[in-house]
């Protein structure tokens, strides 16, 4: 998922902080608070596993979404955005952050004339 998309769906997320739980996914998991939403973390994170020993990649694709998606509401929840996240592996990868990242694959690209 590139860090643009990342960063609008944590933007919708945001936006439905307070919005009608009846009209809004989000906001009802939001309406429900914490453990409501840290137990979508774990259930997806088990239905992630269990299409894994199915060895059925559609179906990991589609519950690693799930995964993804409900990560950036816990995210949410503590304050957090997932350009922290972003920054974190950049980190690990030996880059300052996420800019040195894109910094380092501009050069590459023009050094591969793309
Ligand atoms: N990307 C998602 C997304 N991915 C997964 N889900 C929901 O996550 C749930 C997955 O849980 P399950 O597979 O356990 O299915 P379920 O039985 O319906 O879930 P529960 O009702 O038991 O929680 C489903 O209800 C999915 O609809 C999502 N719900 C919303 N979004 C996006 O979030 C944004 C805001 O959505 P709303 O808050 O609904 O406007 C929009 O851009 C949506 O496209």
């Amino acid at each position: 998922m590139s860090s643009e998309l990342l960063a609008h769906l944590a933007d919708v997320i945001e936006s439905r902080r307070g919005a009608d739980p009846d009209k809004s996914y989000v906001a009802r998991l939001f309406h429900k608070g914490t453990d409501a939403i840290l137990k979508k973390v774990g259930e997806e994170a088990t239905e992630t596993v269990m299409a894994a020993k199915d060895g059925d990649a559609q179906k990991i694709v589609y519950e690693v979404a799930d995964l993804w998606f409900h990560s950036l509401v816990a995210l949410a929840q503590f304050g957090l955005r997932p350009e922290a996240v972003l920054a974190e592996l950049a980190r690990r990868e030996g880059l300052s952050g996420l800019e040195e990242f894109a910094a380092r694959k501009a050069q590459q690209r023009d050094a591969q004339g793309v």
